[in-house]
C-alpha cells in the first residue's frame, strides 16, 4: 500500500492508521447519531425533541422543559435522567455506549427556566469511559447523574430472570381508553370520575399499557407491584444511545408510585418526589418498540419508599434493571404548613 499511489480522499489519519475511503463512499462516516443535527424538528417523536440539547460549550449542554412534555408542577424526575444522561453521552467515544448511571436530585426544578448540564470527564479508558454531570439552575445544582461507558465486547451470558407471563400490548387498552372508561366505570366512585373527567389530560410522549385490568383508584389500596408495557410515540432515530436515554426518561414515569399502592386511602394526599435512581443496561433494544416494565416495591419505611424494576423486550431478553428510592410523606395540610413545598 505503501508504494502504490491511488487517487482518493483523505477522510482520517492518526499514527497507526491512514483509511482511505473512495469519494462515493464518503456517506458511510456521516454520523447517524441523535448527538449532531437541530433535533426540534417537528417530524421527530416528542420523546426525542425533549431530550434534545442545545451545546454551549465544550462539556455544557442547555436542555428547556418543551410546553408540551410532562412536569407534574415541577421538571419532571425523568427529564433529568434522560437529558443528562444525554449530555454525558454527547461527550463520550461514539463507540462507548452507557451500562450503568446513578443519579440524585437534590432541588425541585424550575420548568421555566432552562437547565444547564456541566459534564465533568472522570475518565476515558480503553473499554470504560466515567462522567459524572451536574444539572444546574440559578447557580445551584439542582440534579447530579454519574454514568459509566463501555466498547462493544464479547463474554458470558445468561439470563436467570424470566419474563412474567402478561396479555400482549396490542390486547391491552392505552391510557387514553382507560382514561374514558374510568370516566363511565359505574363500580368507581361518582367523585373520582368527576375528578378523572375534569382534570387536565396532556398526552404523554410515551405510550402505555397496564398489564393488569385494575379498578382500584389513587384512594384504595393495592399491592406494591404493578407491571405495564411502554414504548417511545413515533419513531426514534437509529441511535442505541437515544434508545437508552428515553427508558431512562420514561422509567421515572410511573416508578415510586407503587410504593404507595398498599398504603393509598379515602382523603390521602401524599407528598412524594424521587431521591436517587440507578440503572444497569444489560441489552441492546429499541423504545419506541413495546418493553415490559416489571415493578415491585419491596418496603416502605421512615418516609422513604424503595421500588426495584426490570425491563424486558418483547421476545423475553432482560434489557434493564432499576431501582429507586423515594421520599413518601403524607402531605401537610394548608394549616399546619404555610407553604408547603413538595
Ligand atoms: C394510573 C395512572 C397513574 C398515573 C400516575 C401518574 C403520576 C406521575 C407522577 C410522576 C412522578 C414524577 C416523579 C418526579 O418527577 S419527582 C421529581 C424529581 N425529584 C425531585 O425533584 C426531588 C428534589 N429534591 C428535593 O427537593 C430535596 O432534596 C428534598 C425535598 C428531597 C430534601 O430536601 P430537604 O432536606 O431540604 O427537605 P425537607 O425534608 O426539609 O423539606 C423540604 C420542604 O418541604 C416541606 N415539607 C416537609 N414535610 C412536608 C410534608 N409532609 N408536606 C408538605 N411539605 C412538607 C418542609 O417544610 C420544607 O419546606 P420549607 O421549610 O423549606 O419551606
Amino acid at each position: 500500500m505503501a508504494s502504490s499511489t491511488q487517487p482518493a480522499d483523505v477522510i482520517a489519519l492518526s499514527k497507526l492508521t491512514c483509511l482511505l475511503l473512495p469519494k462515493e463512499h464518503t456517506n458511510l462516516l456521516e454520523s447517524k447519531s441523535i448527538w449532531s443535527a437541530d433535533e426540534t424538528h417537528e417530524k421527530f417523536s416528542l420523546a426525542e425533541r425533549i431530550l434534545h440539547l442545545d451545546p454551549v460549550e465544550v462539556n455544557i449542554f442547555q436542555g428547556i422543559t418543551l410546553p408540551d412534555a410532562p412536569k407534574f408542577g415541577k421538571v419532571f424526575g425523568g427529564q433529568f435522567i434522560g437529558q443528562a444522561l444525554a449530555a454525558a453521552s454527547k461527550t463520550v467515544d461514539c463507540l462507548k455506549i452507557v451500562h450503568s448511571l446513578h443519579a440524585y436530585f437534590l432541588l425541585i426544578g424550575d420548568f421555566n427556566m432552562p437547565i444547564t448540564y456541566q459534564v465533568h470527564r472522570v475518565r476515558d479508558g480503553k473499554s470504560f469511559a466515567t462522567r459524572r454531570v451536574e444539572a444546574i439552575q440559578n447557580g445551584n445544582v439542582v440534579f447530579t447523574l454519574l454514568a459509566s461507558f463501555q466498547k462493544e465486547e464479547g463474554g458470558f451470558n445468561h439470563q436467570v430472570a424470566e419474563m412474567p407471563s402478561v396479555p400482549n400490548p396490542e390486547e391491552l387498552l392505552s391510557m387514553e381508553e382507560l382514561r374514558e372508561r374510568r370516566i363511565i366505570d359505574p363500580r368507581l366512585p361518582r367523585t373520582y370520575r368527576n375528578k378523572v373527567a375534569s382534570r387536565e389530560y396532556v398526552p404523554w410522549p410515551i405510550e402505555i399499557r397496564f398489564c393488569e385490568h385494575n379498578t382500584s383508584t389513587n384512594q384504595t389500596k393495592s399491592p406494591p407491584s404493578l407491571r405495564y408495557w411502554f414504548r417511545a410515540k413515533g419513531k426514534l432515530s437509529d441511535d442505541q444511545a437515544l434508545h437508552r436515554c428515553v427508558a431512562a426518561y420514561t422509567s421515572d414515569l410511573i416508578f415510586l408510585q407503587v410504593s404507595l399502592n398498599p398504603h393509598r386511602e379515602k382523603g390521602l394526599k401524599s407528598a412524594s418526589v424521587s431521591l436517587d435512581h440507578s440503572m444497569w443496561f444489560h441489552r441492546p433494544f429499541r423504545a419506541d418498540d413495546w418493553v415490559l416494565y416489571v415493578i415491585n416495591s419491596p418496603s416502605a419505611h421512615g418516609a422513604r419508599g424503595f421500588v426495584s424494576g426490570q425491563m424486558f423486550t418483547r421476545n423475553g431478553e432482560l434489557i434493564v434493571s432499576l431501582t429507586q428510592e423515594g421520599l413518601l410523606r403524607r402531605a401537610r395540610s394548608p394549616v399546619s404548613a404555610a407553604k408547603p413545598k413538595l
